[in-house]
């Protein structure tokens, strides 16, 4: 009998779950988008289940497109959108509030008090971020501040506190593990990066009480099994990662100095920086890779905010595009830019710039600006804010990067991965199977029941897809690169606080 890994990839706008073999090709799949709730400017909501339903749905139409039976199934691997918060009733298994996306910008008073109070070194110290309201700590916080009832029920050890993994693994056992990974906690704000364990110290300055939290466990190992009602029979659950180191697992960057990027609704890249944690100089952040055995990984991230999402806002904000991939020939309808610089920071700027207030500006607008160049210069926004990344990168690693791997929605741009090619003078190497996330939660599923042996095997099974290599001038792209800096200047500190 044959037999395969099954992967959750719950992210920010859908939920896939992937069928996988030995091979690490992709056997059945299946997706579902879900509703983004936006009720105010800045803030990002989802209903918990619409996450639960969609992830069984598609799990179910995953393995019935793959034309095999459950009991093929030998293992589970959970991948997830990291940051976003839940809380549910640990005797119920209800949510009480919804979950709070990355996204979200609510917390912004929060981080702001504990930038005035001087926590920002400790924080950074010990949790290896920097404090924006993107990280789950303070969204807890804002939920337990905004109901005292909350309050009161969490430190009673009544509410569960879950990024997403965690909710997930709760409701698969039948409300009997409260675990996360290591990768997921150490997006919390909570964790310390050296002992990896929760820090009293980030919770007392958080005001989070620690008997809402999970446990911390490896990102490779058997948590336990399914209810029988979920699937049909008990599969044991053995592999979570939060959805960029599940991708920088999958793309298999195991030795230090290999990078990934991920193009999806944000813009993820991940360098491998060996087993110890390294601290950024030029505000990345410093997180847990994964830890497999005893053997913990680290990786400096660059995280953006608004990557494909700017292509979706085209599509659903401004109608101008139908389908996503309506983009490409929009955007290939002019010669180039024609002077429009677009910096979609929607919800602020991530790394390197880290300013909650910052706003989507488009410039250099004339009566000859058409779609076509908005939709360019949006286009081209993903690729210059990669470089923003890269350049962080570089300075401190000291080295300049020999080649960039990429995945992600939007990776299947041609257009976009030639640019990305030119603007970093860089190699630009796309893989076949690109659902590198959900097939890193499924290397490490299988690493963990003995489906794969170790990570040279896991390495046999990336391919080539295409490589771009940098052939556009280089005075005319620093030019352009120079515009955008000036363009990321505009955008800065707009927003004003309620
Ligand atoms: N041809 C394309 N060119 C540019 N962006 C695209 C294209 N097709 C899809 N996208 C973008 O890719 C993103 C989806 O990527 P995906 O990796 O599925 O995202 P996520 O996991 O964050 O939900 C969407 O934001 C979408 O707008
Ligand atoms: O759902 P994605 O792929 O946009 O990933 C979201 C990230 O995990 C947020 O940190």
């Amino acid at each position: 009998m044959q037999q395969y890994i099954l992967a959750f990839d719950q992210g920010t706008t859908s939920s896939r779950s992937i069928v996988f073999d030995h091979h690490g090709k992709i056997v059945g799949q299946s997706q579902q988008e879900f509703r983004q709730i936006l009720p105010t400017p800045g803030h990002v909501e989802h209903d918990p289940e619409d996450i639960w339903r969609t992830q069984i749905e598609t799990a179910k139409a995953a393995i019935a497109a793959a034309q095999i039976g459950i009991e093929q199934i030998i293992a589970i691997g959970v991948t997830n959108q990291r940051e976003t918060t839940l809380l549910w009733d640990r005797a119920t298994g209800k949510p009480v509030a919804n979950a709070i996306v990355w996204q979200s910008r609510i917390s912004t008073p929060i981080c702001h008090q504990l930038s005035h109070d001087g926590h920002g070194a400790l924080i950074r110290e010990k949790s290896g971020l920097v404090v924006d309201p993107y990280f789950s700590g303070t969204k807890i916080r804002y939920l337990l501040d905004s109901d005292p009832a909350l309050r009161r029920r969490a430190e009673a050890g009544e509410l569960c506190f879950g990024t997403v993994d965690s909710f997930l693994l709760w409701r698969l056992t039948g409300g009997r593990l409260h675990v996360t990974d290591v990768t997921n906690a150490s997006r919390t704000m909570l964790m310390n990066i050296h002992t990896l364990e929760w820090d009293p110290e980030l919770l007392e300055i958080l005001d989070v009480p620690a008997a809402i939290l999970p446990e911390i466990r490896s990102c490779s190992e058997v948590y336990g099994m399914t209810d029988v009602s979920i699937l049909g029979r008990r599969i044991p659950i053995a592999g979570i990662a939060g959805d960029q180191q599940a991708a920088t697992f999958g793309q298999t960057c195991f030795d230090v100095g290999s990078a990934k990027n991920t193009y999806g609704t944000g813009a993820f890249m991940l360098m491998n920086v060996g087993h110890q944690p390294v601290a950024s100089e030029n505000n990345l952040l410093t997180t847990v890779g994964w830890k497999v055995g005893n053997q913990t990984t680290y990786c400096l991230e660059g995280s953006v905010f608004v990557a494909g999402a700017v292509v979706q806002w085209l599509r659903d904000g401004l109608g101008v595009i139908e389908t996503s991939s309506d983009i490409e020939p929009l955007a290939h309808s002019v010669p180039d830019n024609g002077g429009v610089y677009f910096v979609p920071a929607f919800v602020g700027l991530g790394a390197p710039y880290w300013d909650p207030r910052a706003r989507g500006t488009i410039l250099g607008l004339t009566r000859g600006t058409t779609a076509g160049h908005i939709a360019r210069a949006a286009v081209e926004s993903m690729a210059f804010q990669t470089r923003d990344l890269v350049e962080a990168m570089q300075r401190d690693a000291g080295v300049k990067l020999a080649q960039l791997q990429v995945d992600g929605g939007a990776a299947v741009n041609d257009e976009l991965m030639q640019f990305q090619a030119d603007l970093l003078g860089t190699k630009v190497r796309r893989p076949q199977v690109f659902e590198t996330t959900a097939l890193g939660a499924a290397y490490l599923a299988g690493l963990a029941v003995g489906y794969w042996d170790d990570f040279d095997s896991l390495k046999r099974n990336w391919q080539l897809d295409r490589e771009f290599d940098a052939s556009a001038d280089e005075g005319q792209i620093e030019k352009m690169y120079g515009q955008w800096l000036r363009a990321v200047g505009r955008s800065r500190d707009w927003a004003q606080e309620e």
